[in-house]
Order: C-alpha cells, then sequence, then structure tokens
C-alpha cells in the first residue's frame, strides 16, 4: 500500500488557485522529489499536504487514512512532519529547547529529544546556542531533528539547500540518507537544485504553473 496518495488536488489563497489537479504517490521509505522554479507551486503543494492550508478539491490519504478535513495539528500526530522554507527555528530559544517544544508539542516524552539527538552528533556541541545564532546549515539540521522529535512516517522538506554552502549540502544528503535508514520515514522533498534530489530521489517530478509533469520532463531540468 502507498503511504501517501494524493488524487486531484487543488489549493490555493484567498480566492486564487495555485495548485490545479495535483496527484501522486509515495511509498513507505521512498524520498520523492517535487522540482520546480520560485513561485511554481511547491510550497502551496508542502502547505496543503500539512494542512497549513485548505484543499479546494481532491484528497489527501496517509496510509490508507483520508486526512483531506483533518485540522494540521492532528494531520502532525498521524505522522506527517513538515520542515518549512526558512525553518522556522525559534530564535529566543536554545538548540535543546527548540526540540523540546517540538516534542511536546508532538505530545511525546521528553526523553525522545535524547533519543533524536543520537542520531544529529553535529548538534551535540550547539546544544545551549540560540536559535538566532545558528548558520543556515546548523539551523537546516536542527529543523530535521525537530521534525523528528514528532516521530513522523512522511517528512515534507521545503529547499533544504536553500542559503547553504555546497559543502554543508553534501552533508546534508549524507545525514538524509542515514536518517532514512535508520527511521524508516517517506519524504517529498521539493527543490529548485536538481542535482540535489537526483542524489537522494529515485522519481522526481517537475511542478509547473501549480501542476506535476510526469519524471521525464526532469531531462530538460533546472538548477
Ligand atoms: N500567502 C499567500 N497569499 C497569496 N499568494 C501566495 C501566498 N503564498 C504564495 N502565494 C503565491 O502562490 C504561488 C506559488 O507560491 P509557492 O510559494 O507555492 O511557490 P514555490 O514553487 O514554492 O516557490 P519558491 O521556490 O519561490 O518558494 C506564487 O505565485 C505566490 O506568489
Amino acid at each position: 500500500m502507498n503511504l501517501l496518495e494524493v488524487d486531484g488536488l487543488g489549493s490555493g489563497y484567498q480566492s486564487i488557485p495555485i495548485l490545479r489537479d495535483v496527484s501522486f504517490y509515495v511509498v513507505e521509505g521512498e524520498f520523492l522529489g517535487i522540482l520546480g522554479h520560485n513561485g511554481m507551486g511547491k510550497s502551496t503543494l508542502l502547505k496543503t499536504i500539512s494542512g497549513e492550508i485548505k484543499a479546494t478539491s481532491g484528497t489527501i490519504s496517509l496510509g490508507g487514512t483520508d486526512v483531506t478535513a483533518m485540522p494540521a495539528h492532528k494531520r502532525a500526530r498521524s505522522g506527517i512532519g513538515f520542515v518549512p522554507q526558512g525553518r522556522r527555528i525559534f530564535p529566543g530559544l536554545t538548540v535543546r529547547e527548540n526540540l523540546e517544544v517540538a516534542a511536546l508539542a508532538a505530545g511525546k516524552s521528553p526523553a525522545v529529544v535524547d533519543e533524536v539527538l543520537k542520531s544529529f552528533p553535529r548538534l551535540m556541541p550547539i546544544l545551549d546556542r540560540a536559535g538566532a545564532v545558528l548558520s543556515g546549515g546548523e539551523q537546516q539540521i536542527l529543523a530535521l531533528a525537530r521534525c523528528l522529535c514528532g516521530g513522523p512516517r512522511l517528512i515534507l522538506l521545503d529547499e533544504p539547500t536553500e542559503g547553504i554552502q555546497p559543502s554543508i549540502r553534501a552533508e546534508i544528503i549524507d545525514l538524509l540518507k542515514e536518517l532514512g535508514q535508520k527511521h524508516a520515514f517517506a519524504m517529498v522533498l521539493v527543490e529548485q537544485n536538481e542535482q540535489f534530489l537526483s542524489s537522494l530521489c529515485e522519481r522526481t517530478y517537475v511542478c509547473e504553473k501549480g501542476r506535476l509533469k510526469e519524471p521525464e520532463f526532469v531531462a530538460d531540468g533546472i538548477g
């Protein structure tokens, strides 16, 4: 059975339609790529799956359960983890506090933080550092750790390479591969960087003007 099934999905902002008739699936443990230029609707797609914005048509199912009408916090507890563009780290909280807040919000025991940290040795020396002073790469790694505190079955990851140096990109690729094997989650990865996606995903769609195109279009790709 597919972990995620999206069928005929539409959504937008106020009366402006952005996504149109989007359909795709993700199998258990798969990393699926979505490639696209600025403003094509990639973030809107992830926000609609996470429940941050409402679907205006179509359905979203997770593990066979229709979650289309479910509010965002319930989707998160059903196993949909979201790492948004810009990462939304709390700047006034330390690295550890950012993780503790995430565990609390997910209804998990505080012990989950130390468990998750075992997979993030890079964060250990900076646990008492404020979110505000972290580098882009450190913020991205913290955002991934924060997402894992909720025990996701599916992670929606929005432009992880944005504002990140090439050397850290390679580190993030290795980290995602390692985390995927260890924690057995699937992922929908949105990016403008085709090379990054091809390092991690066997299947990639192109998002263009709110629609997804079939994987063979990747050959003409961007990034
Ligand atoms: N809150 C909003 N209100 C109105 N329109 C919005 C809002 N957020 C995004 N849009 C519009 O929706 C369209 C798709 O935006 P979206 O952020 O999904 O694109 P994207 O592919 O993720 O681009 P980027 O790579 O720049 O993040 C754009 O035309 C954008 O201007």
